[in-house]
């Protein structure tokens, strides 16, 4: 009998040709992080992501992503509206940028090119049982993190945290399983769900619906 399970894949191929996407991995289980940002990274391509736009930033753990998430999305904001390092702050010149040599920096001294705001996040982590309860609590936290933030900030953060029982289940979750069945690397799907939901919460953002 078939299974009913699975994503059904959405006819319309997303353009992300203007789309600016973040990628935050944890570095535990590397194989598997490795594998499952790959996968990300080529379906944001093939959906038109600019190599330019496609931005990677590793933490220590899934625990960590949060924070990261939180903090790059609001940093991603920081300079869409200022013009100069003065602008930034009304006005004031502390000697910033350019002034390493304690030369003040000339007034309205540029900042480095305004950024995009991300469009989408992709946090991506793997978690695999221990013998303690570790798991569990890292598990809960960071799902309920990951979903404040996205919530709150309005910015899709797409769910790329494997939560294995077993090394096979991560293997096979990336792709890479041991026996004959090499399962499907759900980096794929994640890189497909941040360009669909970039475009969305675009879209919505405009009052314009389908
Ligand atoms: N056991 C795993 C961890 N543990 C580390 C935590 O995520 C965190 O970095 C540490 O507690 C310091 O705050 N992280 C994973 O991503 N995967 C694991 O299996
Ligand atoms: C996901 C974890 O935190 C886990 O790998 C840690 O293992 P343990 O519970 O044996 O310390």
């Amino acid at each position: 009998m078939s299974t009913i399970k699975g994503l059904v894949k959405s006819d319309v191929k997303y353009d992300g040709s203007s789309l600016r996407v973040a990628i935050v991995h944890a570095r535990w289980n590397k194989a598997i992080i490795d594998s499952l940002v790959n996968g990300a990274i080529t379906k944001l391509k093939e959906r038109g992501v600019k190599e330019s736009n496609i931005v990677v930033e590793s933490v220590p753990g899934s625990f960590e992503l949060p924070l990261a998430c939180s903090r790059m999305i609001a940093g991603s904001r920081i300079q869409t509206g200022a013009a100069s390092v003065t602008d930034l702050l009304g006005g004031l010149n502390f000697n910033l940028p350019g002034s390493r040599s304690g030369t003040p920096a000339p007034p309205g001294a540029a900042l480095p090119p305004p950024n995009q705001p991300f469009d989408a996040v992709i946090a991506i982590g793997v978690l695999i049982k221990g013998a303690t309860m570790h798991f569990e609590y890292i598990c809960e936290s960071v799902s309920h993190a990951l979903m404040k933030i996205q919530l709150d900030t309005g910015v899709p953060v797409i769910f790329g945290v494997l939560t294995a029982l077993t090394d096979d289940q991560a293997l096979e979750r990336a792709g890479l399983g041991r026996g004959s069945e090499k399962g499907h690397n759900h980096g794929e799907d994640w890189g497909l769900a941040a360009v669909e939901m970039g475009s969305h919460t675009r879209r919505w953002a405009e009052g314009r619906f389908s």
